[in-house]
């Protein structure tokens, strides 16, 4: 019988605010960094500079593991570690089922990250027979028949989506069927799940369009500052009247975005 889907995060019951607990990894990241190279304590300041965040909001989400650091000293690094990873449940190993095993779901199973933080690709699985027993990064794919059978097996409770979107929904409800409740979507489609299910939603495609509006708003501020900067000189420059680049009441013209 299934022994990890029980457990579910204690960050949960221990009232750590979600937003805490998305940061938390990043402060691991960045006290893994720092333990490889043996540094031993860490101001808060220099750790989030790591971590990219604010170190009042650092010192806020330590405080909710209880950890306040130690004046004039810091951070201890390696009880940091141990601290956050008990927190994110990473002192246990997490068997994990991929599904869908393309472009996408191989590159996964292929990526060594998951491995060395606790998670362990324990089967792949694909919908195709004729991809059936055959190696990807030495594990052999097994065919959606068997899912119910690999989750119960391998005692699964994280399951990773990466079919096309039209597949994610029936996927997504054998792997809850199963006992799977947690999972990590990278179909681009929005899954319904039960209550006591979590999903995370990995979408690269939003992410860049977000740089993208970001990029648009970069490129008219610094439309607008070239005008508010040149709008004198650069009209005179050009040949142009001083006059003629403002408006009736002398006011520098709107620019346009771009
Ligand atoms: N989130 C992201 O940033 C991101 C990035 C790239 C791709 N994607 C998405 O990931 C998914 C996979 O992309 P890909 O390029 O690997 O596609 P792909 O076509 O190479 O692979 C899809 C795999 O899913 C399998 N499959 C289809 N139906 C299935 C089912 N019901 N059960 C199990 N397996 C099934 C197919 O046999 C195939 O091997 C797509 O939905 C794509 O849009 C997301």
């Amino acid at each position: 019988m299934a022994t990890g889907r029980t457990h579910r995060p204690a960050t949960r019951s221990r009232g750590i605010p979600e937003a805490t607990v998305a940061r938390l990894p990043l402060y691991l990241r960045a006290l893994t960094a720092l333990s490889e190279r043996s540094v031993p304590t860490v101001s808060s300041e220099e750790l989030a500079a790591a971590a990219g965040v604010n170190s009042a909001k650092l010192r806020k989400d330590f405080s909710y593991l209880g950890s306040y650091g130690t004046r004039g000293v810091g951070y201890d690094v390696e009880y940091l570690v141990y601290q956050i990873s008990r927190e994110l449940g990473l002192t246990q190993d997490w068997p994990v089922v991929i599904v869908g095993i393309g472009n996408l779901g191989a590159a996964l199973a292929n990526y060594g990250g998951f491995a060395s933080r606790g998670f362990r690709v324990a089967a792949l699985i694909d919908a195709d027979p004729a991809m059936a027993g055959k190696p990807v990064a030495g594990i052999p794919v097994q065919h959606t028949d068997e899912l119910e059978k690999i989750i119960d097996d391998n005692g699964v409770s994280i399951g990773v989506i990466a079919t096309p979107a039209g597949a994610a929904q029936q996927v997504c409800d054998r792997l809850v069927a199963a006992g799977v409740t947690s999972i990590l979507n990278f179909a681009p489609t929005v899954l319904s799940v039960p209550d006591g299910v979590d999903v995370r939603k990995v979408d690269l495609s939003i992410e860049l369009q977000i740089l993208a509006f970001h990029e648009q708003r970069k490129a008219g501020e610094e439309a607008a500052a070239a005008a508010a900067d040149g709008a004198g000189p650069v009209a005179t420059t050009r040949g142009e009247s001083e006059s003629a680049d403002k408006g009736p009441d002398g006011d520098v013209p709107a620019v346009m975005p771009a």
